[in-house]
């Protein structure tokens, strides 16, 4: 991706281009995702904390630190099924059969068995000096032993075995060798998912301190909107923000008090504003942000609280706003469904997270080569549809109208480009999955 020019030429090839009216003033997206986050760590202490048991804490944020209790593993245990042996007779029993001259073949080693080790067994007597005994994938070392041999590179013969020359500690999970009782294993702000939750149930937890989940009130404005399901009167179309963005809402773990539709009238949204404050850590609504006349919700949460920010140089979503209302924080998204998918995914979500306790909050992002070219740089950073073809580069889909919801159906994520750049083909362009955007 190359810019085109100095970050100076940049801004004023965004200020001189006439069709992006007012772009010279609207912000970047990355001071805005920055700025917010500021805010939300002066906010986010204030979270209740719950102890739940394990089995509910999916998607959970962590309010306290995890320490491991024991080593891990707790003591030296068998990584194969096979034979637990001590290095050092491997060596003098090899000696022994070498000057003897029995042994047919220089890489075996004859030694008797001392017995059989299986896991969850409670007894574990030590291994006997110049025997090797039959243990199993997860049962205790015995002291004696520092090695285990897999049982596909033995002959076993009644009650001894043949065994090759092995490297001392091959096959053995030491004690300690991942965790130390007392280390610090995770800490406050961390998301549970599956490994998270599996390592603190191996760790012998069955409840732990977690984040209430951020209660967020979701509203769509709009007077053409009309609930799903409902027949359509002229010149009205379906709520797809309301259903849409409470499902990534939810799949980010948060509550959602969905309000539905709502007319862009003060009043209708001043009461809709003010109910769901009153119930609502963050207030999230689509539509009626931009300049139309019918745009009136801007001017209602000046009114209710605070309109701190609005247009971010973003293609689609540049009509964002940001505010409170009362003390209760609001995001204006755009009402196009993509606008509203986009900025959700890209600037709410960071926000959303880090207020919600979580450290880490950004998407994940891959630089892989395109499969295509975009030859004139735009002074907003466009976030695309985009796929990834069989050789791993990144395809635009065809259609990236800002109203349109199916070409986002039928892709893999989104291809970012930043403000003033262009790409060529084969140049590295930034991928975000949806994987990471949508859970
Ligand atoms: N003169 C200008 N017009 C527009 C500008 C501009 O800068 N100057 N910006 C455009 C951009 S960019 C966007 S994005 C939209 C955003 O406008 P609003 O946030 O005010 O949204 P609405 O006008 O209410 O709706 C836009 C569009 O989306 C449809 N919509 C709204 N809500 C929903 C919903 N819940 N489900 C499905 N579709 C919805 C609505 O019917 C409109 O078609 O403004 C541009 N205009
Ligand atoms: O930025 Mo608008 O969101 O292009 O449609």
């Amino acid at each position: 991706m190359s810019v085109a020019g100095t970050p100076s030429d940049a801004r004023k090839t965004t200020a001189t281009l006439g069709c992006d009216t007012g772009s010279s003033a609207l912000r970047g997206v990355d001071a805005v995702i920055a700025e917010l986050l500021i805010q939300a760590d002066t906010h986010h202490t204030n979270l209740a904390t719950r102890q739940l048991p394990l089995t509910a804490c999916a998607g959970r944020v962590l309010a306290e630190a995890i320490s491991a209790p024991h080593d891990v593993p707790a003591w030296a245990n068998s990584a194969m099924d096979g034979y637990a042996v001590a290095a050092a007779d491997l060596l003098s029993a090899a000696q022994q059969s070498s000057v003897s001259g029995t042994e047919t073949s220089a890489a075996r080693i004859h030694l008797p068995l001392d017995g059989r080790q299986a896991a969850g067994d409670s007894l574990c007597p030590p291994l006997r000096a110049g025997h090797a005994r039959r243990i199993f994938t997860g049962a205790p070392l015995p002291a004696g032993a520092d090695t285990v041999i897999a049982q596909e590179q033995v002959m076993r013969e009644g009650e001894s075995v043949y065994l090759p020359r092995t490297a001392r500690g091959a096959n053995v999970r030491a004690q300690a060798e991942e965790l130390s009782r007392g280390q610090c294993v995770l800490t406050p702000g961390t998301r549970l998912r599956a490994p998270e939750i599996a390592l603190i149930a191996s760790l012998g937890y069955a409840r732990v301190r977690v984040f209430a989940p951020l209660r967020i009130g979701l509203l769509s404005t709009g007077n053409e909107l009309c609930t799903p399901g409902a027949p359509l009167a002229a010149g009205h179309i379906h709520d797809a923000n309301g259903p849409g963005l409470a499902t990534l809402l939810r799949g980010w773990g948060f509550e959602v008090i969905a309000q539905g539709i709502v007319a862009d009238q003060p009043a209708a949204l001043t009461d809709a504003l003010l109910s769901l404050s009153a119930q609502c850590d963050v207030l999230i609504s689509s539509g009626g942000v931009s300049v139309g006349e019918e745009d009136h919700l801007k001017a209602v949460v000046s009114t209710l609280g605070e309109l701190s920010l609005w247009r971010v140089a973003i293609q689609p979503g540049k009509p964002l706003a940001v505010g409170r209302v009362g003390s209760c924080p609001w995001l204006g998204l755009p009402g196009n469904p993509t606008s509203a998918f986009i900025t959700a995914m890209i600037i709410a979500k960071p926000y959303l997270l880090r207020l919600q306790g979580q450290a880490r909050v950004q998407a994940s992002r891959y630089a892989l080569p395109a499969a295509f070219s975009w030859p004139t740089a735009k002074p907003r950073r466009q976030y695309l549809r985009a796929s990834l073809n069989d050789s791993g580069h990144v395809t635009l889909h065809a259609q990236q109208g800002s109203a349109m919801l199916s070409p986002a159906c039928a892709s893999d994520g989104l291809a970012m480009i930043d403000a003033g750049c262009t790409v060529a083909l084969g140049d590295a362009v930034a991928f975000l999955p949806y994987a990471g955007l949508l859970s």
